[in-house]
């Protein structure tokens, strides 16, 4: 595991780990030189020549000493080490997240970044804050002790050398026998850690439907929390016999000695004094040894912890152009694209993914999607539910790689385009909008972290944004929550607006709400949205009337293609998939819907139009 701590650490700390392995290491040695320092003295006090024993008092004192400077110089090492190595850690995760394809992260695997951040790192550092040391103790002090045993009595060495192989086959099978159990119970930790805070966080919608006897969540939980005490006492009841037979192992091989050296004693080849010192040596030898096997569990966590970071660690990037291109234009183009979800994110393992077998090819999306997207223009993009449309936005940001064709802007591949530039020409608006917990402004300012107050008040104002700092009680300064919790749908819709308007990219993909706004937040963010979209090119996946009957072109995706594209009026007139849509939607009670040249109400909504099934 030291091999692969130094691994993960990278060059940087080599010096620095070398440097504390020696102090540990030393004072590991020296407590051994101390321990058997005692036998001659104890031979000496208890022989016919008790003054004999000053010059190894003397020596066990500079021993003693020389262990003193090592052990807290290891001590200090270990903690700073420990320290450091955990800033390491953590930022190596966070350049590494900064750099995995924004496709990657689903909600399971933002939840296994949070333990990596938090609890494996944790455990990586106790590795070196508080493991590490008594690890060393416990492998190189009865070492040095046997070691200098052979100078006092062989045979007595030599049984205690002995005694080693069988302490470690033994101490291997108690670490396999409780391996498993660790697992599992690291496993319902994580599930139910998670349970209570989906709970939590649930908690509205469960007081609505979530109270019932059968299936709630709240039986999720208790499932969840009754599966972890499981796991903790199979845990429990794996670790103890493998504890209870290392424990008699080492007592077994100290008894051997025992007996051994009374032999020897009963023999006439050892003197009293000598057996007496070499078997309070003995004592000394075992002690370390169970100090490290109840250490085992611990190094267990650290490894399986060691090894998530090492996966996260070699999850593969989109690779950066080696030479860059700069697109000219913002017109977008999809050349026969083909994209299929690499399986892995079909199925997100646990906790943590990541090896190359990830991106084998998953069900097909897009098969064959050409389509052009002049800059400039706004294109509506509809289709049934779980056609592709979100996936066709997240191919122009690159979240994931095409397997065939290319996306290209301003006649570029997104592929050869540094990220940099292509997260610069680019804003987002998902449907549902995250803000920070901080102020309104604060999250408005994640648009262009450098824009002057002036800015980010003008953005708000073209988003109508304003006028909800005005009515809430601290104005500018009033918290949002994590989540945007305080504010409506519509509202958080307009601040992330807010938010594309500051950074000023000219190319804006944007997923309109589904969800009914009221009049009022309706009519403010089709105002904010038509102040985005002015001067840039825009891609809508489209859910209102007014969005799609005044888009330059709609873009019908189906079944894996465009099947059509056109202006509405071409496409109405065309009498295809999307007039059949069309027709539906007028057909079906309670929708308003302008006729086709006047201008719509924006209170009318298309809102399941994309969503229908196939005609
Ligand atoms: N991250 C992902 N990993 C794996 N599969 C995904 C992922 N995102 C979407 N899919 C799958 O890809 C297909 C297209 O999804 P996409 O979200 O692009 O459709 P959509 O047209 O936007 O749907 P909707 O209108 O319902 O939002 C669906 O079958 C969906 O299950």
């Amino acid at each position: 595991m030291i091999r692969r701590l130094f691994a993960l650490l990278g060059p940087e700390h080599r010096g620095e780990l070398r440097r504390l392995l020696g102090w540990l290491v030393a004072a590991a040695a020296l407590q051994g030189v101390a321990f058997v320092l005692l036998v001659p003295i104890l031979r000496a006090l208890l022989g016919d020549d008790p003054d004999s024993v000053w010059p190894w008092v003397i020596a066990l004192a500079g021993v003693t000493l020389g262990y003193g400077v090592a052990h807290q110089i290891g001590l200090l090492a270990s903690a700073n080490a420990g320290a450091g190595l955990s800033r390491t850690v953590h930022h190596r995760i966070g350049t590494k997240v900064a750099a995995l394809p924004l496709g990657w992260f689903s909600a399971d695997r933002t939840a296994a970044v949070n333990q990596l951040a938090t609890r494996d790192v944790m455990d990586v550092m106790g590795v070196f804050a508080h493991l590490l040391r008594p690890l060393l103790t416990g492998f190189v002090t009865p070492a040095v002790v046997v070691a200098l045993m052979y100078a006092f009595d062989w045979r007595l060495a030599l049984a205690a050398t002995l005694t080693i192989p069988v302490l470690a086959v033994v101490y291997r099978w108690a670490s396999r026998l409780s391996r498993a159990a660790d697992v599992a119970s690291d496993e319902a930790q994580v599930s139910a850690g998670a349970r209570i805070l989906e709970f939590a966080r649930a908690q509205r919608v469960l007081r609505v439907f979530g109270r019932g006897p059968a299936g709630s969540a709240a039986r999720m939980l208790d499932d969840a929390l009754v599966r972890q005490r499981e796991a903790g006492y199979r845990q429990l009841s794996r670790a103890v016999p493998g504890l209870i037979g290392f424990a008699v192992a080492v007592q077994a091989a100290f008894t051997v000695l025992i007996v051994v050296g009374t032999d020897l004693a009963l023999g006439g080849s050892l003197d009293a004094p000598t057996l007496l010192a070499l078997l309070v040596l003995a004592a000394r030898f075992v002690e370390p040894l169970t100090e490290a096997a109840v250490l085992g569990t611990e190094v267990q966590k650290a490894d399986r912890a060691v090894a998530r970071i090492e996966h996260l660690l070699a999850v593969p990037q989109l690779p950066e152009p080696a030479a860059p291109r700069h697109p000219t234009s913002t017109t977008i183009e999809f050349d026969s694209v083909v994209f299929s979800y690499p399986p892995a994110l079909v199925h997100p393992p646990a906790p943590v993914e990541g090896s190359p077998a990830d991106v084998e090819a998953g069900r097909r999306v897009l098969s064959g999607v050409s389509a052009r997207l002049p800059a400039g223009t706004t294109t509506a993009l509809v289709g049934p539910s779980g056609a592709g449309k979100t996936t066709v936005t997240r191919l122009i940001a690159r979240f994931f790689d095409v397997d065939s064709g290319a996306v290209r802007i301003g006649g570029v591949d997104v592929r050869q385009i540094a990220t940099d530039e292509l997260m610069s020409l680019v804003s987002v608006v998902f449907q549902h909008v995250y803000l920070f917990e901080g102020t309104i402004e604060d999250n408005i300012r994640v648009g262009r972290p450098d824009a002057t107050d002036a800015d980010v008040r003008a953005a708000a104002r073209l988003a109508r944004v304003e006028e909800i700092a005005d009515r809430l009680p601290d104005g500018w300064n009033t918290r949002v929550g994590e989540g945007g919790s305080t504010l409506s749908g519509g509202e958080r819709q307009r601040v992330s607006i807010a938010r594309a308007i500051l950074k000023n990219a000219p190319i804006v993909l944007l997923d309109e709400a589904t969800s009914a706004l009221d009049p009022e937040n309706e009519q403010a963010v089709t105002e904010a949205l038509s102040a985005l979209r002015a001067g840039r090119t825009v891609l809508v996946i489209a859910h209102r009337l007014g969005t799609v009957t005044q888009a330059d072109q709609i873009l019908v995706l189906d079944q894996g293609v465009i099947a059509e594209a056109g202006t509405h009026a071409q496409l109405i007139g065309a009498g295809g998939r999307y007039a059949a849509f069309w027709k539906r939607r007028r057909a079906a009670a309670g929708w308003r819907i302008a006729p086709v040249g006047v201008t719509p109400d924006p209170t009318a909504t298309l809102a399941r139009l994309p969503r229908a099934s196939t005609p």
